[in-house]
């Protein structure tokens, strides 16, 4: 399980739905194996024959959950499935989706990429008026809302259910007859949808899962918008209050692969771009550009190409490790760094070398990798980060530090430079990011490097400013 347990970023979730197609739960199968980077804790796969939903979900990857014979325990032509890395509930098995309910006039299956920031209020609502949870997931919620709704017929009431809902939500929901998506006002999360050569309607968060089981790409689902599939074809609600876009930035620096593309953006141009504004705006006299793989691997080649200075691979990545943010204990991240990245003595001997990577959190890559690069024998090591500083949490399904433990947060430039002992560090300057996406800069959501939160859990309002000063040491009070 250390594969599972290795990722220094909390990444999200992945969530697919498929209709039409009587292979569905193995196409489920494959298309999370490309959505695996988005989550490694658990996966599910519900599918429907067009009589019960039948589901099967367990902890680790995909690979580990699902075998030959699992999969032909999930029968019918309709199915959704998940992999997850946890926002709000522990890492249990109960926890992980798809979840499956009964409500009065049939069951219903769910799969949720994203975070509520309502979950608190709207879980204390439900459970004051009775509902009783099975798991501590946010996602609960949704069900409850759907069964404790008046409206009629589901579709009316999974959008009043959906209205009530705050913050970040790209689901894929099963019912007997339908595959329904629907995505919050805001679009925080990607989600897709697409068609198989048979007619098979496909969603999925990113495209790299339709091209693994051969959909065309058709268009994303848009924000604010319900999509409902069934016998009588494709149709589309949008239904939900229209609000200003605000796509994630950091799907495209760190979270999606470079083979996708996100928010209508390519992900590997949006990284090679960055890398190059990265070499424009922190230039360093160097013999090698090296990544640190894999998520810093195209923004070094675009570091590269615009500094004219040969990209090597100074640094082999274990196929074996997962991503490292995802690991909740900092001994087992410390020691992930050290079992996933080794160097390569030949590249870095002598050299002064220009590291790239997408993000610093908590400084625990870096720091070690600095190290090893030295250990090496490098004469010089500039660390080159394709992002901003990040100084702020999360609240929209990326399962960030406190922040607290951001190392931004704690520490200036300099302060963390000579904390991870490189030569000199730079970041990707936020304005040089925002000027990047020129006049859609404001439809993407930068908050984590910003503080401008879209939307804010109730009990974290920030003043008008925006500036994000709501995380205050926890009130101790004397006992009377
Ligand atoms: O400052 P830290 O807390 O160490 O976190 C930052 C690191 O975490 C991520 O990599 P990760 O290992 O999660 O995944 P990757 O293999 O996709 O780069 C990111 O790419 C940085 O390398
Ligand atoms: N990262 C996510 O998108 C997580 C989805 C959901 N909030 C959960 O915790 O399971
Ligand atoms: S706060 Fe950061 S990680 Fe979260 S949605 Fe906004 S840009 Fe993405
Ligand atoms: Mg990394």
């Amino acid at each position: 399980m250390l594969a599972a347990a290795e990722r220094a970023w909390g990444e999200e979730c992945g969530v697919v739905g498929i209709y039409g197609d009587s292979d569905a739960s193995r196409l489920c199968y494959l298309a999370l194996h490309a959505l695996q980077h988005r989550g490694q804790e658990g996966a599910g796969i519900v599918s429907c024959d067009g009589g019960q939903l039948k589901g099967i979900t367990g902890l680790g990857l995909v690979s580990e959950v699902f075998n030959h014979s699992k999969l032909s325990k999930l029968p019918g032509s309709s199915a959704i499935g998940h992999v997850r890395y946890g926002t709000a509930g522990d890492s249990v098995l109960k926890n992980v989706q798809p979840f499956v309910a009964g409500y009065r006039f049939g069951s219903v299956g769910v799969a949720h990429n994203g975070n509520l920031v309502n979950y608190n209020e709207l879980r204390i609502m439900l459970e004051d008026s009775g509902s009783i949870f099975n798991t501590s997931s946010d996602t609960e919620v949704v069900l409850h809302l759907i069964a404790t709704s008046k409206a009629r017929p589901f579709i009316s009431r999974l959008v009043h259910a959906c209205e009530q809902l705050e913050g970040a939500y790209s689901l894929v929901f099963l019912t007997e007859d339908k595959l329904v998506a629907a995505r919050d006002p805001y679009g925080f999360r990607p989600l897709v949808m697409g068609r198989r050569s048979n007619g098979a309607v496909v969603f999925a968060s990113e495209t790299c899962a339709l091209g693994l089981i051969e959909a065309e790409f058709q268009r994303e689902v848009n924000p604010g918008e319900v999509i409902v599939v069934d016998r009588d074809g494709v149709s589309s609600l949008c239904l939900m209050p229209h609000k200003e876009r605000k796509a994630c930035i950091f799907e495209h620096i760190y979270f999606a692969l470079p083979n996708s593309v996100v928010f209508g953006l390519s992900v590997y141009q949006t990284r090679y771009r960055i890398g190059e504004v990265l070499a424009e705006e922190a230039p360093v006299d160097c013999d090698v550009v090296i990544a640190v793989p894999d998520s810093g691997m195209v923004a070094a080649l675009g570091y590269a190409y615009k500094s004219g200075v040969p990209f090597q691979q100074g640094l082999i990545r274990s196929h074996y490790v997962g991503r490292t943010f995802i690991e909740p204990h900092q001994k087992i991240r410390d020691f992930g760094v050290k079992l996933k990245l080794s160097p390569v003595k030949e590249v870095l001997e002598g050299k002064r070398v220009v590291v790239v990577d997408d993000s610093i959190v908590r400084g625990t890559t870096s720091s070690k990798i600095v190290r090893l690069i030295k250990e090496a024998g490098a004469k010089e090591v500039h660390l080159r980060i394709a992002s901003p500083p990040i100084t702020g949490s999360c609240y929209y399904g990326v399962d960030t530090p406190s922040r607290e433990e951001l190392i931004s947060h704690k520490l200036s430039i300099d302060e963390t430079c000579a904390f991870i002992g490189a030569d000199s560090l730079a970041f990707l300057p936020l304005e040089r990011l925002r000027g990047m996406l020129g006049h859609s800069a404001p439809t993407f959501c930068d908050a984590c490097f910003s503080g401008n939160y879209p939307i804010l859990p109730k009990h974290l309002d920030l003043p008008p400013s925006g500036v994000d000063t709501r995380i205050k040491e926890p009130v101790v009070l004397p006992v009377a």
